[in-house]
């Protein structure tokens, strides 16, 4: 087994590069609007009801019409995921780590593919989507081999004669609920997790992006994922989503989404359901509020780059998006002038070519709650740049940016989930790293100094799952920077970290006289 490392990104301005994608375009093109079914042991069911998948950049462009799972075809697929997890949990880590070493290799061929679907289904630029596929393969990669790690359990004592063991066994029915904005990476990371463990799934997608996933599931049968290990039911959150989670046999639930619907699933898979024997488990990564704090002794320019980098990225539309700047009085003026320049030089327009940074943002409803924020901030604080949208054929906003704004307005205080940006003044690093913290999320955040007690001084104050420095503060690497939130921002599972297989598994200790 070669040792793990981060899957490369590509380099899009060789023309090799450039000819491949748009190869990817293809192939895509030449499945867009299809009909596809639903995956139930192996089984495919196609259902009167469908989910239509848009391309958010040509809002008139059918991605694909995937049918819709009831609660009747819900339940027989949590039946099926049950059965087959009597089967599942008993082969061997080893077979199980293969399914997900031979998946990163077939989205490694087809990783143009891949990306090209991203940028139809999620709007993602060239560089995104690439970002996203890598991701994807990452994941596989790095939870193979931490099953492989895990497999003999943890090393226990034993006294004479006597004979100890601390084993990790699975615990069931998984329930996982994937976001749109990483339709490919966390979808694929947190199903695979789960079912490298031994778990069996049903994997619920975002209805904005449901195609890739199911893309995805073929990837997983051909890899040689037995029938009814992975179950794809799409359907809508309130009526299946919350069926699964208030259902007895689910065992665990992954869901990776809004703060709200997070903390709905928290309370309804704590109330006990007839005949359910054990307390669910949840793994919940949630929303961000994320800050970016520059010190006035710093490198003004990767401040004011990482900001912008950090903010309009895939359109803000991360939950690591650096939706807020917190610069030290000393510099502010200066950073406010090239964070604007350098926003004026971005362009928005479709992602069929490498040439804008910022594509559409997800579909009519986030358009409409994004620009919903622009007269809000324009009351709360100072329009610098943007402010415009234009849905007309797609769902488009200019990166907006708004300085002075109180550390506690609306725009420095809620995620908004778009490309608007939130700027306000400290007096000092003091106050800095105090506003920083003054959300109720706690995922990403970063500082830019040139000050080591500074730089020490936030490694201990400022409280979040994910501290980046001199840096912007999204795009953590699986097995290099392990992800998750404090605080509203979930239960810092950590994804692609090395605890965050165990979160799938239950340890039992035997112990035997000799
Ligand atoms: N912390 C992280 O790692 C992370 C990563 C990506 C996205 N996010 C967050 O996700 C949000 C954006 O994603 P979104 O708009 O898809 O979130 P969302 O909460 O609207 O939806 C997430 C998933 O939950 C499903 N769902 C909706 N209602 C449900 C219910 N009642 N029961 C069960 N499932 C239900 C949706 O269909 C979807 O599959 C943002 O808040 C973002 O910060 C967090
Ligand atoms: N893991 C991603 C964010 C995922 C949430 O949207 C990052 O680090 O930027």
């Amino acid at each position: 087994m070669i040792p793990y490392k981060h899957e490369a990104f590509t380099d899009f301005s060789k023309e090799e590069n450039k000819k491949a994608i748009k190869e990817g375009y293809k192939i895509v093109d030449a499945y867009l609007g299809q009909d596809f079914p639903l995956i139930v042991g192996g089984e495919r069911i196609t259902t009167e009801s469908k989910i239509v998948s848009y391309n958010p950049a040509k809002k008139e462009e059918v991605i694909g019409k995937v049918s819709k799972a009831s609660q009747e075809i819900a339940e027989k697929a949590l039946k099926i995921a049950d059965e087959t997890f009597n089967t599942w949990k008993k082969v061997k880590p080893e077979v199980r780590a293969d399914v997900l070493f031979k998946a990163a290799a077939i989205i490694r061929r087809r990783k143009f593919e891949f990306s090209a679907l991203l940028s139809r289904e999620a709007g993602k630029t060239w560089v995104e989507a690439d970002v996203e596929v890598a991701e994807g393969i990452d994941f596989l990669e790095y939870y193979g081999r931490q099953m492989l790690r895990l497999k003999e359990g943890q090393p226990v004592e034993s006294r004479p004669g006597e004979y100890n063991r601390y084993d990790y066994i699975p615990l069931g029915v998984s329930v996982v609920i994937s976001p749109w904005n990483f339709p490919f990476a966390i979808m694929a990371g947190t199903t695979v997790a789960a079912m490298v463990a031994g778990n069996t799934v049903l994997l619920k997608p975002a209805s904005t992006t449901p195609v890739v996933a199911y893309k995805f599931v073929e990837v997983l049968e051909e890899a040689g994922m037995p029938a009814g290990v992975v179950n794809f039911i799409p359907g809508s959150g309130a009526e299946i989503g919350d069926f699964l989670v208030e259902h007895p046999r689910t065992r665990l639930i992954s869901f990776t989404g809004s703060r709200d619907v997070g903390l709905g699933i928290v309370e309804k898979s704590a109330k006990l359901a007839e005949k359910q024997i054990w307390i669910k488990r949840t793994i919940l990564e949630m929303g961000g509020k994320d800050t970016i704090v520059v010190d006035k002794d710093a490198d003004l320019e990767l401040a004011a780059q990482s900001i912008v980098r950090s903010a309009f990225g895939f359109s803000g539309q991360k939950c690591s998006a650096g939706s807020r700047a917190v610069i030290l009085e000393d510099v502010y003026d200066q950073v406010v002038d090239r964070v604007k320049e350098l926003t004026n030089e971005l362009t928005v327009g479709i992602p069929d070519e490498d040439e804008h940074f910022v594509g559409p943002v997800i579909d009519a409803s986030a358009f409409k709650k994004i620009m919903s924020y622009i007269p809000v901030g324009k009351e709360e604080g100072r329009l610098i740049t943007g402010g415009e949208g234009d849905d007309s054929k797609g769902y488009f906003i200019q990166p907006t940016v708004f300085a002075d704004l109180s550390p506690t307005s609306r725009i420095m205080q809620e995620e908004i989930f778009g490309p608007i940006l939130g700027i306000s003044k400290a007096k000092d690093f003091d106050e800095a790293i105090e506003i920083a913290n003054n959300t109720e999320y706690g995922l990403t955040g970063a500082v830019i100094t040139n000050n080591r007690m500074n730089l020490e001084k936030a490694r201990e104050d400022f409280h979040v799952g994910n501290l980046y420095f001199n840096r912007g503060c999204t795009g953590a690497i699986v097995g290099y920077q392990p992800f998750g939130g404090f605080n509203m921002s979930g239960t810092d599972s950590k994804a692609g970290g090395p605890d965050y297989i165990q979160l799938h598994m239950q340890a039992k200790t035997t112990s035997e006289m000799l």
